[in-house]
């Protein structure tokens, strides 16, 4: 098992896609002691944040700085890096290329790049961009679950004959079993031979785990996962269960089962993520659980069975 694992490299997210839970208010503190945490863990890559522009995403002011990551803010934070990298995703349609140093004037190593497979043309224009300003680049294809096999075939072409280092397999709606897992792994592998792969699931129906194991196993070198599971609604594939499958002279679970004490464990009484029944019901329905996050949020938090029968009554679904 470790051998067939050990191409991996673990990227951590706790705080790009945590903070889509409480709104990306982490203290400066919190984020120094998370990347100190995952570098001593040997963690490979830190996601410290979002890259888009506050100009072209809305009603976004309230957001902690994690959201609109500001170069000279983050050589503040990290003083001292250590041999963890760090990430920023954008979005297409929210970023601004101007935003973005050249990355020797930068503390990121790597951008990430998110879209839907419609937009895999954007996307791949503004990957070009930031490759041809030194970063290492990624391509996350989100919801994949719901995506046709004949655009997912043209979108392999452009990828294809792209500079992407990594294309990656998102399960935005933690929808997929370990039998889609399978067959996407080898669909990428077919396609894009020369491509390094990455995936990233959320634990709707608490497979994060299991399907981010197996696409290793099957050669797929990027993991993604946050720690004690923090992310958007059912929350991710877990940083110390990584960490402790992989261990290897490279990771340490320790730092990582100390964060967890002294951070997460306090935060968790405070913001809610993780498998939820809401969650598992949007992600049996394979849909983006923004909706089940709203009830979250309402007096009718539990009402697990209209909430069900609400989504799969297409008059009440659409309101008629
Ligand atoms: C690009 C990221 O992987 C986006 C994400 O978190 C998602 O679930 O979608």
């Amino acid at each position: 098992m470790h051998s067939k694992t050990s191409h991996c490299k673990i990227v951590d997210c706790t705080i790009r896609d945590g903070g889509l839970v409480n709104n990306w208010d982490f203290s400066v503190e919190f984020v120094q002691y998370m990347y100190q945490s995952l570098n001593e863990a040997g963690v490979d890559y830190m996601e410290i944040g979002y890259k888009n522009s506050p100009k072209l995403l809305k009603g976004a002011e309230s957001a902690g700085p994690w959201r609109f990551l500001n170069d000279d803010f983050l050589k503040k934070v990290i003083p001292n890096k250590g041999n963890t990298k760090l990430s920023a995703l954008v979005d297409i349609g929210r970023v601004d290329e101007n935003d973005i140093l050249p990355r020797s004037e930068s503390l990121l190593d790597l951008i990430r790049v998110a879209c839907y497979i419609q937009d895999v043309d954007k996307a791949l224009e503004l990957v070009k961009v930031f490759h041809d300003r030194g970063y290492e680049t990624t391509l996350n294809i989100m919801a994949l679950s719901n995506v046709m096999e004949n655009q997912l075939v043209e979108a392999f072409k452009l990828i294809d004959e792209s500079v992407v280092d990594v294309v990656y397999i998102v399960d935005s709606y933690g929808s997929l079993k370990p039998n889609d897992m399978t067959y996407l792994v080898q669909k990428f592998q077919q396609h894009l031979p020369n491509k390094r792969l990455g995936v990233h699931a959320h634990n709707n129906l608490q497979l994060a785990y299991a399907n981010t194991l197996l696409a290793a196993e099957k050669g797929v070198e990027l993991l993604d996962s946050s720690v004690y599971g923090m992310g958007r609604a059912a929350g991710n594939c877990n940083t110390e269960l990584l960490v402790a499958e992989l261990q290897n002279t490279k990771y340490n679970i320790r730092p990582v089962l100390d964060m967890i004490e002294k951070y997460m464990i306090p935060l968790r009484e405070k913001e809610e993520w993780g498998y939820i029944i809401p969650y598992m019901i949007t992600g049996i329905l394979d849909e983006h659980p923004r909706s089940a996050m709203a009830l979250r949020d309402s007096a009718d938090k539990d009402n697990g069975v209209d909430f069900y029968d609400r989504l799969t009554t297409p008059e009440i679904a659409h309101g008629k």
